[in-house]
């Protein structure tokens, strides 16, 4: 099958990603094939799909700790891989083993490491600068001397975005970073990562099973069911006509109050419609 990507709609820009008839399959499962997709510098591109579907890996792929088996993939214009530092990851939420001694703003310093300044009075007072600017821009200045181990789950996380965003990176691939955080944090957390990308034309790639919390920031969709695939605006991704083919059986898309809920068969109502579609 191949992406649902108009001509109008290729960029003129070189991608920030891009992906050209990309394939990647464990043995004899393929998760997706022909994957042609260019994600625009300050695009907010949401990866959707049941568990299993491949969204992870793509992560993994962009980040170069795993092979296509077919086609290309570049990341703010080279390949993917450990010399590629335009790239920061936010890691789905766990939490940290309460004994990790190692302080908030260490932690954030981590996503430093590989950038030159220098090893000199004035890189490492560069260094430190941009880490207080981090810890500052997700509120978490705070607590930066904490042992990281012994903070909330929603402190952790913020902790995990200003390391992802202090190496300024030009895409940003978010794995469900808003997993397990109350509303209050949801909003804090995609505040930033959307501010990030108006500011500094920053490509987001964001894994979620809840489109919701973020459709306002969504401008396309990749939404991968069982090695099938569809790309485009949630208007044009999000309809039952879409997911139905997507799912192969009913599936019915309702729009409440500016949310989108997708229902299935069994008259189940949430956000992840794939439990709809194993059930069914
Ligand atoms: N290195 C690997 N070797 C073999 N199979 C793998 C490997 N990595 C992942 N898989 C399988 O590929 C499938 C896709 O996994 P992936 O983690 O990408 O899915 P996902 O869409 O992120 O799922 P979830 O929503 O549950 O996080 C899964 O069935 C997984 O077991």
């Amino acid at each position: 099958m191949t992406a649902q990507i108009s001509a109008a709609d290729r960029p003129t820009r070189q991608g920030a990603v891009s992906l050209r008839g990309a394939r990647l399959a464990y043995g004899d499962r393929v998760l997706w094939d022909e994957l042609d997709l260019d994600v625009r510098p300050g695009e907010f591109l949401a990866v959707l799909g049941p568990n299993g579907s491949g969204k992870t890996s793509l992560m993994r792929v962009l980040l170069g700790l795993q092979p296509l088996s077919g086609g290309t993939v570049e990341v703010a214009g080279a390949p993917p891989g450990r010399g590629n530092r335009r790239i920061g990851y936010i890691p789905q939420q766990r939490a940290l083993d309460p004994a990790l001694t190692l302080r908030g703003r260490d932690l954030v310093g981590l996503g430093l490491d590989g950038h030159r300044w220098g090893l000199g009075l004035r890189g490492r007072a560069r260094r430190r600068e941009r880490v207080a600017e981090a810890l500052a821009s997700v509120g978490a200045t705070e607590y930066a001397d904490t042992p990281a181990g012994l903070l909330s789950g929603g402190e952790q996380q913020r902790l995990r975005v200003a390391q992802a965003l202090v190496g300024d990176p030009d895409v940003l691939l978010c794995d469900e970073p808003l997993l397990s955080l109350d509303l209050a944090h949801q909003r804090v957390v995609s505040d930033l990562i959307d501010a990030r990308r108006r500011a500094a034309d920053t490509a987001v790639l964001f894994v979620t099973h809840e489109i919701n919390p973020v459709l306002p920031l969504v401008d396309r969709v990749l939404y991968l069911v069982d090695g099938r695939f569809r790309v485009g605006t949630p208007a044009e991704v999000m309809t039952s006509a879409t997911l139905s083919e997507l799912y192969r059986t009913t599936v019915e898309v309702v729009r409440v109050r500016g949310q989108i809920h997708v229902v299935g068969a069994q008259g189940v109502c949430e956000d992840q419609a794939h439990h709809v579609a194993e059930d069914a």
